[in-house]
């Protein structure tokens, strides 16, 4: 492909990941596979450079552009070289003609960036949400352990006690040490939430938003194989990638169970008071990972952020009745936003007689109200609320 062919690619694609983000379609990556797919004679330079340019126009514009062509426009006005391919030659975009002008910029639609500053997300707190992530693993202990594995590359430790930190992009689905187990890939942020629930070997464990089990797996693991871990999810797709997961973690003691939406309380009855700990790992806005899915911030309306608020609010009072006495409840969302954080937090207390939160010292982050918060402007991991509640 020329390089004005490769800028027309992605002004198409981004056309479909506009269009998708409005019908609630595939994800970007998605639709750039599929569009590679249908095009053989692309090459991997080919490949790599139009998926460069689209993520580089959706992390550019902030409110969902009018079309693909006006958020290449917007790259256009900061790259010269960019500019200069608009120039109608064969496969490239045509002339950028008198008025036609680039896509607005910035950091969210306004009423994002208006609920973000009230989390006091603002700044370079803000524009760190579109960094670009790393690739961090978590040794898997049930089979390895960070101080002894040997591994392809040198990752860098992190704070999280088996994390290891690689630059992005690096093949690790290749490696022995991936498809034998010994590792997993797992955000920094995403191992320090598992590291709060204290799961310990021997407890009765409740995954209860469990997806495909990356939690799971790390929890195993604390747990030594020993005790029950139950995951559930009402997601069957989800939840069926776990059971592989977990035989190439070797992680024996994960039982799943897909429940239907609605049904839970009555689906879970045998593990009433049961618990140790249940984990609630909810479904969010996912404002926390906009490092991987920047153009999540053009799919989100304000409705959805209170569908998930209601959702979070529901979990909690599912999760809250199979903890035992004394047992705990973490409280997860990978969002920055106290509505779905902090504030969920207060109006479970505030509901609930008899539970307390604790008070949570984790390696990185900082204390959010009665909860925790990891940022990747602060902590270099993807965006988590965090908070542990105990039962009395
Ligand atoms: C943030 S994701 C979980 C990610 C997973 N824990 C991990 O670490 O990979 C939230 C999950 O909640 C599930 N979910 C939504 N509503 C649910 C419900 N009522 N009961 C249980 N799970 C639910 C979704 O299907 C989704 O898989």
């Amino acid at each position: 492909m020329t390089p004005a062919a490769r800028v027309q690619a992605a002004i198409e694609l981004l056309d479909a990941v506009i269009a998708a983000a409005r019908d609630r379609g595939a994800p970007a990556d998605r639709l750039i596979s599929d569009y590679f797919r249908q095009r053989r004679y692309a090459g991997s330079k080919d490949r790599r450079a139009v998926r460069e340019l689209v993520y580089d126009a959706v992390r550019l514009c902030g409110p969902v552009p009018p079309s693909g062509r006006a958020a290449m426009l917007a790259v256009a006005e900061r790259d010269p070289a960019v500019r200069g391919l608009f120039d109608g030659s064969v496969h490239g975009p045509a002339p950028v003609g008198d008025g036609e002008g680039p896509a607005p910029v910035g950091l969210a639609p306004e009423w994002l960036v208006a609920e973000l500053a009230r989390s006091d997300i603002e700044g370079a707190e803000a524009t760190a949400l579109l960094d670009r992530a790393p690739l961090d693993l978590r040794v898997n202990t049930l089979k390895a352990d960070r101080a002894t594995i040997s591994l392809p590359a040198e990752p860098q430790p992190t704070a999280a006690p088996q994390g290891l930190r690689l630059p992005p992009g690096t093949a690790v689905e290749q490696w022995h040490a991936y498809r034998e187990g010994l590792v997993e890939v797992q955000d920094t942020g995403s191992q320090l939430a598992c590291l709060a629930v204290g799961a310990r070997p021997g407890e009765t464990v409740i995954d209860l938003c469990a997806g495909a089990g990356g939690k799971t797996l790390a929890l195993a693991a604390a747990m030594e194989n020993r005790g029950v871990l139950l995951a559930c999810d009402t997601d069957r797709g989800r939840l069926s990638r776990l059971p592989p997961r977990a035989a190439r973690a070797g992680a024996g003691i994960i039982e799943s169970r897909l429940i239907d939406p609605g049904r839970e309380p009555e689906m879970l009855t045998d593990f009433a008071g049961a618990a140790d700990a249940v984990l609630v790992d909810a479904p969010c806005s996912g404002t926390g990972t906009w490092r991987r899915n920047p153009e999540a911030r053009w799919r989100l309306t304000p409705a959805q952020l209170a569908a998930y608020a209601d959702t979070q609010a529901r979990l909690l009072g599912i999760a809250a009745p199979l903890v035992k006495p004394g047992g705990r409840l973490i409280f997860v969302t990978c969002s920055v936003l106290d509505a779905e954080g902090a504030g969920q937090v207060d109006r479970f207390l505030a509901e609930n007689a008899g539970w307390t939160s604790d008070r949570l010292d984790l390696p990185l982050g900082k204390p959010r109200g009665k909860g925790w918060r990891l940022s990747p402007f602060h902590d270099g991991t993807d965006g988590f609320f965090i908070a542990r509640l105990s039962r009395a």
